[in-house]
């Protein structure tokens, strides 16, 4: 007798992987499996377990229990090397790349000598790039390229190293809405040439538009499997959390209208010696959300770093009617917070604890001090106040912030900078990384400080998020701001051109003043 066509195996399958951290289970018995030519979606709030899953993947951890397959085949994977060796590639939320090189040198680089001369790679890059629609010039200098260039050369390294599984991590987080359409492109082409994908977002409508299936976990665990055809937003979310949520827009009331910020020419140097900050003016009113759009780069570091303290400038600021100057300390006491864009390395100090961390802005006054001394019962007691009221998930607030997932460390940072009462609040991407969960109330928590009169300057990469909390929206691009722009005058259209370089009067609708408002 004939025996029955089996099924070929899946490219890649997870079995019983379980990994074990102190006073916690990061993956608990996790199944997972990627058919050939399949993208797989890896959904779970912060904490959950994705990236250890990932890392055990790509070899950087190695799992307590479980098994990984390739093809049916059990694998050992030991290393970043031996995953690589093995056909499995990953293109990092931050690109691993040498500035001063060019984009071929970088590639040939990884290949060690003889494999791939560099001759060679930029041949293949040429071939790869054309084949998937990956735009690179291999001769560029990497510190010329944009964010999504870059994950381009990252994207062709994994697959001129012969990736078959290829694992995306939150790749859309740095990308203009045209450059992320561009991504999913390239990525069904590596779909319809049998390969297969796993993709980390928290954006729920990028998985449904380019996932076949959603894998979600919580706390550890497999808690759904879903193909995407038949979800929605609501149900992955609803998944995802345990609960249902609420997608609808979050504007609080508008602003009094009073001006509480007042920035006037300021001129900046970037880190290169170039100039960073071209003469940017501005007013933020109180209780007002204004939003900063741009491709990273474009001078928004710099802004917000001039505001806060970290950064020297010409020009004037004044808050409240007061000239705004001195270090980060001072103007946190005249009511200044920062919500700063790299969290891990200047926003906690990674091996103090949970507490410390909470504390680190007045450990040395009342109520946290008496005199010379800390009073560490207190300290406690704000530590264990704010992990719950954020739902920090950590072991404990003794626990080294260290250890704790990216989303739990930007959590603890908005803890502290927001536990007293600013009066500026500059927030830089404030829920880059954050699940649903932790996005929606991070945000609850910014518009009820407007409501209490804050102000807040919100620099972020995701325009959904600027359009849905900003009064006015401006867009940085060479060190120059563009508008500020009334929210309901923009698209996310709009603002991705402008991000791309267009000039606000060349966009569509811009003869209507439905673009360029406060410039027409
Ligand atoms: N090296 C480590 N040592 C101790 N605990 C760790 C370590 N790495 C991760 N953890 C813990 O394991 C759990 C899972 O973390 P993981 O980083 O995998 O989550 P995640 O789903 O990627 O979260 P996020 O979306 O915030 O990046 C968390 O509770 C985290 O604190």
């Amino acid at each position: 007798m004939i025996p029955p066509p089996s099924a070929p195996p899946p490219a890649l399958h997870l079995r019983g992987i379980t990994k074990r951290f102190p006073g916690v289970v990061a993956n608990d018995r996790v199944d997972l499996s990627v058919g050939r030519g399949e993208v797989l979606a890896l959904l779970g709030e912060n904490g959950a377990g994705k990236s250890t899953l990932i890392s055990i993947l790509y070899g950087l951890y190695q799992p307590d229990e479980g098994t990984v397959e390739l093809a049916g085949r059990p694998v050992r994977i030991g290393s970043p090397a031996q995953a690589r060796t093995l056909g499995i590639g990953l293109v990092p939320q931050h690109p691993l790349l040498v500035s001063r090189h060019t984009v071929a040198e970088n590639l040939a680089l990884g290949f060690g000598s003889g494999l791939f001369p560099a001759r060679g790679v930029t041949a293949r890059i040429r071939e790869l790039s054309q084949q998937y629609g990956l735009e690179v010039d291999a001769s560029a200098r990497v510190s010329d390229l944009s964010p999504g260039e870059k994950q381009r050369v990252e994207i062709i390294r994994a697959l001129l190293g012969g990736a078959q599984v290829l694992i995306l991590d939150e790749p859309t987080s740095v990308l203009t809405p045209q450059e992320a359409g561009s991504l999913f492109r390239v990525m069904r082409d590596l779909r319809a040439d049998g390969r297969s994908l796993i993709f980390i977002s928290h954006k729920l409508d990028e998985v449904l538009a380019v996932a076949d299936r959603v894998t979600v976990l919580r706390r550890g665990k497999v808690v759904g499997e879903v193909p995407t055809l038949g979800a929605t937003r609501e149900s992955l979310a609803e998944l995802m959390v345990g609960r249902s949520v609420d997608f609808t827009r979050k504007r609080g009331a508008p602003g009094t209208g009073d001006v509480l910020l007042q920035v006037h020419g300021l001129q900046a140097s970037g880190s290169r010696g170039l100039p960073a900050l071209r003469g940017v003016s501005f007013e933020l009113g109180r209780g007002e959300v204004l939003g900063v759009a741009g491709i990273a780069g474009n001078g928004q570091s710099e802004l917000v770093e001039v505001l806060a303290g970290l950064h020297g400038a010409t020009g004037e600021v004044t808050l409240d009617g007061r000239p705004l100057s001195g270090g980060a300390q001072e103007r946190f006491r005249a009511g200044v917070a920062h919500i700063p864009e790299d969290r891990i390395h200047s926003g906690t100090v990674p091996s103090m604890t949970v507490a410390e961390n909470v504390a680190l802005r007045g450990y040395d006054r009342p109520p946290l001090a008496r005199g010379l001394s800390r009073d560490l019962k207190r300290t406690d007691e704000l530590a264990r106040r704010e992990v719950e009221a954020y739902a920090v998930s950590t072991p404990g607030i003794h626990t080294p912030s260290r250890l704790l997932s990216g989303g739990n460390i930007q959590k603890l940072i908005l803890a502290r900078e927001l536990a007293g009462e600013p009066k500026l609040i500059l927030a830089v991407h404030p829920t880059y990384g954050l699940d649903i969960g932790a996005t929606d109330q991070v945000h609850r928590v910014l518009l009820e400080r407007t409501t209490a009169g804050a102000g807040v300057l919100l620099v972020s990469e995701d325009l959904d998020e600027l359009l849905s909390l900003s009064d006015r929206i401006g867009v940085m691009v060479g060190g120059s701001l563009l508008g500020p722009f009334p929210v309901g005058e923009v698209t996310r259209e709009s603002l991705g051109l402008l991000m791309g370089g267009a000039h606000p009067h060349s966009l569509p609708g811009a003869d209507q003043g439905v673009v360029a408002g406060g410039l027409a």
